[in-house]
Parts: structure tokens; sequence; C-alpha cells
């Protein structure tokens, strides 16, 4: 098998001998580049005329860190494995005495990014990361870069003792080479950072350091084992020194690299970034087309929210509104979203001055000749929709994007009176548009693979995930969503308790309940949403009256202080028993008598009579052609649904449990409860051939 990177050693006239990794496109450390580096380390080290060792990466790189992708050769056991601690401690520690940080020095550019992201996939850093980043930044500053798998720049970096120089990249090599004969020299110190230990704090304020380190990993992700054995290591290495550190970390890194954690987090790295592959449109060598300019229709929550993603990306916007009120509202909504970033110190006032510069207020079309790239946000009308695409086509150039944040409606209805179907797109944000890291980028069989193209180079540019759909009644994120507030709804008809629900999703991973949720939404969109399900999808709606019933006493959700919980004070929410008088009105109008079986129930049953209906909606969406492929819909319901992203995503959490399991449970609650649970045929198929319900489908996606 050819070798997966290699690395590349070429001695000066100086006597420095500079070792480059090659592995495109990160120089990710595959185990042919470790046994490589190990090689040219030797070869350096025999050399007579080697003062002094450089190692870089080839083209502007320096390393992605390990190649996650032979995680999964490692897991299955196809890939033979080093013993344990032979990288870190013999080649690394002994040999090389470390890539990066081990080494005597680090020369960075300013915009180089630094950190020990490992967490992220579910391991903890290996190869003396533990040991020697504490040694380097101190305790403190090192576990929130573990914990929070958050990198840092370089000159952050320089400022902590991290990086020793920052230099432009052009400089790079040559100041390393002339750092590396300096402490050759004696001129500079030689620094082994496993064993400084000026950074480190004193024992006692360590160890309550560490104590409140796992008190916050335990709130953060009460599910999660690898960031307390992470706290251990760094701890074991602090307390018995950092020889005994690096064992413990050798060792721990081998047991979580096998975990369900690390191979669903795993899935979920590789998955995020397959989204922007679209066959048909990304596979066809086009090139996105610059977009310098940007409008907005309408200064609402969603407009609002999407200009302030657009200038904070540097997009000049133009905003439209109707009236000078509206239009006034809408600029303070910006101006609010970005203020709250100067609050919390994320955000300068001189950048901030810049960003709302950025933003232009209009009330007529006249400056959008000029526009690329249009985001229609006004409220889910289809006539007025269809006005205003028929304005943009006369009133922006020809090439220009027309794009709908619409979440429901179909596409080619509010383009029907245009004649640009082939620019039309939808570009569906998630509320609040400037923080939630999804974008839905919908494309009806008349959208051109220039204009998804684009698309996707400017969410690129918002930093947004993007997942490409086929066009239908609520897409694919709300389409999956849908049924994880309706069994709920229905089960609180049959005697559940709202909040034992609530607690169930909590502790399974889930940011908040269905209930907390609606809360949130406000129930005036849930119920909005609901109908536009009732017209399409009929035969799979439960047609709850709570919320309505709710609304009936101004009871809407968390904007009126009172939904399903109580508000007061900053978004605490408190469980109200008052809600059991609309529940009990609720059941009556149903018809429906509570199920005693119900309040048998474990929180993993609860779960899954919440979750199972959206699997097999997923199913739908995954046969209907309306997702390209399942490990999307993994993504979709982890950035726009806040589904665990330790249990891989819908689709890879539902083959862990099994089709099979999931299409049984199905059928039991359909014979009991009716129509609502009915499994679909893509899930029923699947389960009967033991098919996972990630595997491609045969047939030809229709929608895409
Ligand atoms: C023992 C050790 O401590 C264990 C480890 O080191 S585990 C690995 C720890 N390292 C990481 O988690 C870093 C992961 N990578 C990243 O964060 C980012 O890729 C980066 C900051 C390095 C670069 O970001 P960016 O330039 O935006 O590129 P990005 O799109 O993410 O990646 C480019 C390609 O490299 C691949 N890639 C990135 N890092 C990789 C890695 N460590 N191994 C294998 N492939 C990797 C990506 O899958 C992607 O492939 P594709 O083009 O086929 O989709």
């Amino acid at each position: 098998m050819a070798a997966k990177g290699r690395t590349e050693l070429d001695v000066g006239a100086d006597g420095v001998a500079v070792i480059t990794i090659h592995n495109p496109p990160v120089n990710s450390l595959s185990i042919d580049v470790l046994y490589s580096l190990k090689e040219s380390y030797e070869e350096a080290f025999r050399r007579s005329d080697v003062k002094a060792i450089v190692v870089t990466g080839k083209g502007g790189k320096f390393s992605g860190g390990f190649d996650i992708s032979s995680f999964g050769g490692l897991q299955g056991g196809q890939k033979m494995q080093p013993k344990v601690g032979y990288i870190a401690i013999d080649i690394l520690t002994d040999t090389v005495e470390e890539v990066a940080m081990a080494c005597h020095a680090r020369i960075a550019t300013p915009t180089a990014q630094l950190g020990l992201p490992e967490l992220q996939l579910g391991i903890i850093p290996g190869f003396g990361g533990t040991q020697r980043l504490p040694r380097l930044v101190g305790l403190t500053k090192s576990l929130e870069m573990m914990l929070l798998s958050k990198p840092i720049k370089g000159g952050e970096a320089h400022q902590l003792g991290l990086v020793d120089a920052l230099v432009s990249p052009n400089d790079l090599v040559n100041t390393a080479r002339q750092w590396a004969l300096d402490i050759y020299e004696c001129r500079r110190p030689w620094i082994k950072s496993l064993y400084k230990t000026d950074k480190l704090e004193p024992l006692g304020e360590a160890r309550e350091i560490l104590k409140f380190a796992r008190a916050q990993a335990q709130k953060q992700a009460a599910n999660l084992h690898h960031p307390l054995v992470c706290i251990d290591v760094i701890e074991e290495g602090i307390v018995a020194g950092p020889r005994a550190g690096l064992w413990k970390e050798a060792t721990s890194f081998q047991e979580l690299l096998f975990s369900d954690t690390c191979k669903s987090l795993v899935h979920v790295f590789f998955s995020q970034r397959a989204t922007s592959k679209i066959p048909g449109a990304t596979d066809l060598g086009l090139m996105p087309r610059k977009i310098t300019k940007v409008a907005i229709l309408g200064g609402g929550l969603m407009g609002s929210g999407i200009a302030t993603a657009m200038i904070l990306s540097n997009y000049p916007v133009v905003l439209k509104e109707v009236n000078e009120k509206f239009l006034n509202a809408g600029i303070d909504r910006i101006k609010a979203n970005l203020q709250s970033r100067v609050r919390k110190g994320k955000m300068t006032e001189e950048r901030y001055e810049k960003a709302m510069s950025l933003v232009t207020g209009v009330l007529d079309y006249e400056r959008f000749k000029d526009v690329d790239l249009v985001i229609e946000a006004v409220i889910e009308n289809v006539k007025l929709k269809q006005q205003i695409f028929a304005d943009l086509e006369k009133y922006c150039p020809s090439h220009c994007v027309l794009a709908t944040n619409t979440s429901t409606i179909d596409l080619n209805l509010i383009g029907e009176k245009t004649k640009s179907q082939d620019r039309i797109v939808g570009a569906h944000f998630f509320s609040p548009a400037h923080v939630m890291p999804l974008l839905e980028i919908v494309r009806t069989q008349h959208t051109s693979p220039q204009v998804v193209v684009d698309l996707l180079d400017v969410g690129k540019k918002i930093k947004k995930t993007p997942i490409v759909v086929g066009n239908c009644t609520g897409f694919a994120v709300n389409r999956m969503f849908f049924p994880y507030t309706q069994s709920a709804l229905f089960f609180v008809d049959l005697g559940m308790d709202v909040y034992k629900i609530d607690r169930a999703c909590t502790k399974f991973g889930m940011p908040m309940g269905p209930f907390r949720l609606a809360d949130l939404v406000g129930f005036g969109v849930a119920v909005a949403t609901g109908m536009q399900y009732l017209e399409n999808f009929s035969e799979r709606v439960y047609k709850s009256m709570l919320l309505p019933l709710m609304m009936e006493d101004n009871r809407a959700g968390e904007a009126t202080q009172k939904g399903f919980y109580k508000y007061e004070g900053k978004r605490k929410a408190t469980p109200d028993p008052e809600i059991m008088k609309y529940i009990e009105k609720s059941r009556s109008m149903a018809g429906v008598a509570p199920d005693p079986e119900l309040l048998k129930l474990s929180e993993k049953d609860i779960v899954e009579m919440v979750f199972f209906p959206v699997i097999n909606e997923a199913c739908r969406v995954l046969d209907e052609g309306i997702a390209v492929k399942a490990s999307d819909l993994d993504i979709a319901s982890i950035f726009g649904m806040g589904f665990p992203p330790y249990r891989g995503g819908v689709i890879y959490w539902a083959d862990s449990i099994g089709a099979n399991y999931i299409h049984g449970k199905l059928e039991e609650w359909t014979k009991r409860y009716g129509g609502f649970f009915k499994p679909c045929s893509y899930l029923a198929e699947r389960a009967a051939k033991g098919i996972p319900l990630s595997a491609p489908a045969k047939k030809a996606q229709a929608r895409l």
C-alpha cells in the first residue's frame, strides 16, 4: 500500500536540518508520517554536519494533528497499532523531543491557529499534549484550550509563551533556522517543556482549579466521560511528574479511542466536512462567483439576524423595509445583536462602528441594481413573496442570486410569477441567524448548480455549516424536527408529565426538551408551522389542542412570560402547576383517557417515544431524496435541532440502535395508539433486510 504522507530532510550549509511534513491537505500525522519523522530525526542525529533541527509543514500549514481518517481502521482492527506509548514516548519524547510543543522553541505567524482540539473527537490529546501544554501556558489556560477544544491565534500564543516568536510566513523557516542555531550555540536557552514548572500553579491551587474544571465539565455535558479523563491525566502529571503523566495519557488515549463517543464524534467531524460536497453541483468544476453586495428584504427577527451574520463577515448589506418605523426597528435589532457581542468582549467598539457602516437602510428597490445576492426574509405569505420575487426580477441585475429564507413554503410557488426559476434558491437560516451554525440551502429542479455553488461559498464565508436539500414543505430540518414536539404533545394528552418528558430529553443530551423549546420559539410560530404540515402531511399530524388553548389565555411561551413554564427574571424557567387545567381540557377535547401504562415508563422509553417518530420522518426525507445523504441529516439534527453530537446525529444514532428495534417499537405503538407512529416503507424495508438506515439508496434521487 502506498505510504500516506512522508517527511523530507534537507540539511543546509549552516548545519540546520529542515524536516518538512508532506501530507496534504493539512499535513496530518499519519502513522507513515510519524515513522518517517523518526527516520528523518535518526538520520539527522547520525550526520555529523547537523547542529540543529527545524520541523515545518509543506504548503503554509504546520500540521492538523494526528490523522483522524486512520481512527476507523485502528478501531476496527484493520490497521496495526503501534504498542501503547511507542509514539508518544519512544518516538516523540525520547527521539524527537516532540513535534511542536516539545521542541525547544516554536516560531509561528500571527494568524497561525494553535490548539489541542482532541476532545471534540471524544479522545484526549496524546503525544504528551496533556503534559506539555499546562507547563507552557499554565493550568487554567491549558484546561480552557483542551476542554473547550478552543484554538488560539499566534499573537495570543506568543503572549502566553506557547510560541517564542512571531514572523511573517516568508520568514518562518529562516527565523527558525537561526533560532535553532542560537540554541545550539547557547545564545538562547535550551528548554525542555516537559520539565518546565514555572508556569504551573502551586499544588494546592492546581487541585482547586482541577476540581472546578471537573464540576464545569460535568455541568456542561453530564453524559461525557472523556473530559474527566483528560483532567485526571493532567492531574497525574502535576502530582506524580510528567513521565507518569505521559504513561497515563497513553493508556487512557488507547481506551478512549475505542469508545462510542469517539466513533460518533469522528463521524461528525467527517460528515460536517462532507456536507459541502454536492453531486451535480460541486463536482462540475464551477467556481463561486464573487458576491460583493447583498440585499435583505425584511428587518424582522430573521432579516436582522441574517444582516448581522453578513456584516460580521464584511458583506455590505442593503436592508429594505416597507416603512421608516419597521426599518428603524430592523436596524436597531442589528445594533442590539452587535452590542451584545461588544458587551461580551467579542467585539471592539471600533469593529462595531465599522460593521454598522456596512448597513444601508432603504424603502425602495433603487439600490438593488448592483446587488449580487438578495435574501428575502418577510412573513410567510405566499402572495406577498410572489410579488416580491416578481419585483426582484425587475430591479436586480440578471446574474443576481434570488434567495428566500422561507422555512416551509414550496420554492416553485414563490417563483411562479417569474422567469428566473434557475436563480431562485432557499437560504434557510435558524434563529438567531447570526448565532445558529446551520444554513439549509434548498434547491429546486430548476435551481442552477452555479447558484448552489455561490451560496455554499457565502455560507462558508459567514461561517455556517451548510446542508443542501430538495424542495418540499418544511425541507429537511423542520420536517425532522416537527415530530419531536408532536409526539410529546400526543403523550401528554395520554397522561405523561410535561416536565418528565423535558427532563428525559435534556438528560439524553438535548439542550432543551420539546416543551421548553416550544416556549422559546413561541406558540404562534409552532401553530402556524403545524397548519402547513396539516395541509401537506395530514395523516401524520396529531391535532393537539393544548397550544391553542393556552394561547387563548395569552400563554404563548417565553415572550408572554408564561407557557409550559413560568418566566421570572432572566430566562429562568420554572414549572407551573397551572398548566394542568389546560392539559385536562385538551385531553377531554381529544376524547382520550390517560393510559396508566405510560406512567411506568423509564426515561429511556420516553426518549424513544419522542425520537423514533423523528427517525421515521428522517427516513421519509431520505427516501424522497430531499437530503443527499444520511450523514447530512446527522449534521442537520446536530446543528439545527441541538441533537447531542456525541451520539453522532439522528440517523447514526438510529443505526446504533438498529432499524429492526425501532421498527418494532413503532409497529407496537401504531397498534396501540394509531397511525401517527406508522413506520414508513424505507424504515420497514431496511428493518426487514437488515440494511443500515444510512446506507445509500439505490433509486435515483428525484428531487435533487
Ligand atoms: C494523539 C493526538 O493528540 C491525537 C490527535 O492529534 S487527533 C487530531 C487532532 N486534530 C484535530 O482535531 C484537528 C482537526 N482539523 C481541524 O480542526 C481543521 O481541519 C484545521 C484547523 C486543521 C484546518 O481547517 P480548514 O483549513 O478549514 O480545513 P478543513 O476543511 O477542516 O479540512 C481540510 C481537509 O483536511 C481533512 N483533515 C483535517 N484535519 C485532519 C486530520 N487531523 N486528519 C485527517 N484529515 C484531516 C478534512 O477532513 C478535510 O478533508 P476534505 O477536504 O476531504 O473534506
